[in-house]
């Protein structure tokens, strides 16, 4: 992390930066700034060698006035309770910038899963099922992947939850491998949402996204993907990075190839079509035409924020910019499409396969692309709408506009007990 700013006060900044333009009362937004309940618990897991360890794990549900929890669970050593906190907070902005029927929740554990094995993974995550079950539920609060985890963990999440309830719920958790039920579409959905939102905003800035160059930091699920797409539409991808580091062509390189090089040999480093080898942060201030940082939280901080050149940002990692790189770019005039709009083809897939498990009705991958495109290109327009009508500087204000109106609204219109 090039920053150790707390993600929750940064989601709270954002927050306060909104609230200035609407006509919401400020209890309400206080109401707004925390989660309504955080589970904390510890997870003893017996080891392959028989001994025992202990991890800590955490789900915030933030707030269900539009829908039951909706948001993936991570594994990470920085999972903290304050990380999840935020980020079932932008969770439930995600949901509303978007518009769909669901609120905002979060997990995660602290381990580094590369340190354990397969069985010792499953037990951890059968453990936290267990004390996740009386917590989740299809209409009550449904988890997904985030970093580190996914269709496996998915997978066994709703079988420890099918057993201990003695039912069939697929629609309990979403991200599943599709003979689970998963959906189709939804590994690429993230990745694909994020080069949607990017096409839309470089047609709004009336910039040609042919033979644009972009650098992707971060080459797991979201930027590889992402990565892939951009280069299908059209433009150049000259650079990309993971935790070992990052790699550049001037003259462009085929993604598809480097995520195989990164599957082959566990890094993009050292894949040949692009031999020099750059850091994390000159990936982050390239001269490109559109930078998707796809790691995690705090790799642009104000000082870096200075020397990035992107025209363009599409955030595929959730809080990749501190509040303070987000006022440096703001005077940069660089466009920022925020995360909980440019990455939330994630959550809109786990939507639509909430819908079909629900259903038990299983839509084709066509439709599946049809009808995200759809969501995000109403939800940039709502975006600009709204960044237009009240003359912002910040795109990612008028994301938080759009989305807490939504929220206050469902809020207020529940009404109150006697
Ligand atoms: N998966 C999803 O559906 C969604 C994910 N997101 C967000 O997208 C981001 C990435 O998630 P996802 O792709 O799922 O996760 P993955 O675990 O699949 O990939 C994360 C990638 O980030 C890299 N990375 C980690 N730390 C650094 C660092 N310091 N510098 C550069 N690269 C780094 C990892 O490197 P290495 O491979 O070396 O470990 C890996 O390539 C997260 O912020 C997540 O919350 C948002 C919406 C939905
Ligand atoms: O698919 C989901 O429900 C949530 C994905 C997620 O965790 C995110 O959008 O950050």
């Amino acid at each position: 992390m090039a920053s150790q700013v707390n993600p929750f006060e940064s989601l709270q900044s954002q927050i306060d930066d909104a609230a200035a333009y609407l006509d919401v009362g400020d209890d309400v937004i206080e109401r707004l700034k925390h989660p309504e309940r955080v589970l904390e618990t510890n997870l003893t897991v017996e080891l392959d060698d028989g001994s025992l360890e202990r991890f800590k794990a955490f789900r915030s549900q933030f707030n269900g006035d539009r829908g039951p929890y909706k948001g993936g669970i991570r594994y990470h050593p920085d999972v903290s309770r304050d990380e999840v906190k935020a980020l079932s907070g932008w969770m439930t902005y995600k949901t509303a910038i978007v518009d769909i029927p669901l609120g905002g929740g979060k997990g995660g554990i602290i381990i580094d899963p590369d340190d354990y094995s397969e069985s010792e993974l499953e037990r951890l995550t059968r453990a936290f099922a267990k004390e996740l079950t009386p917590l989740i539920g299809v209409d009550r609060d449904v988890p997904a992947p985030d970093v580190n985890t996914g269709q496996r963990e998915m997978n066994w999440i709703k079988d420890t939850y099918e057993t201990f309830e003695n039912t069939t719920e697929p629609g309990v958790i979403t991200g599943k491998a599709p003979d689970s039920g998963g959906s189709a579409g939804r590994v690429e959905a993230t990745g694909r949402s994020t080069v949607l939102a990017a096409r839309e905003a470089f047609d709004y800035l009336d910039k040609d996204l042919e033979g644009a160059t972009v650098a992707v930091q971060g080459y797991g699920n979201a930027g590889s993907i992402a990565a892939e797409l951009i280069d299908e539409m059209g433009a150049t991808v000259v650079a990309a990075s993971d935790s070992s580091g990052g790699i550049y062509n001037p003259d462009g390189f085929d993604p598809v190839a480097a995520k195989a090089h990164k599957a082959e040999t566990g890094s993009v480093v050292g894949y040949e079509e692009a031999e020099e080898e750059i850091t994390n942060e000159e990936v982050l201030t390239l001269d490109v035409d559109l930078l998707i940082p796809a790691a995690l939280e705090n790799a642009i901080d104000a000082d870096l924020a200075e020397d990035v050149e992107a025209d363009v940002i599409s955030e595929a990692a959730n809080g990749p910019l501190t509040p303070e790189a987000d006022e440096v770019l703001e005077e940069k005039d660089v466009f920022v499409i925020p995360d909980i709009l440019a990455n939330a083809g994630g959550v809109t897939v786990s939507y639509f396969e909430w819908v079909q498990n629900r259903q038990r009705f299983y839509w084709d991958e066509e439709r599946v692309n049809e009808e995200l495109e759809a969501i995000i290109v109403d939800a940039f327009d709502a975006l600009v709408e709204t960044y237009e009508e009240h003359d912002l500087e910040n795109p990612r204000t008028a994301a938080y506009v759009v989305a807490i109106q939504r929220v206050a609204d469902a809020f207020d219109e529940a009404g109150s007990f006697p």
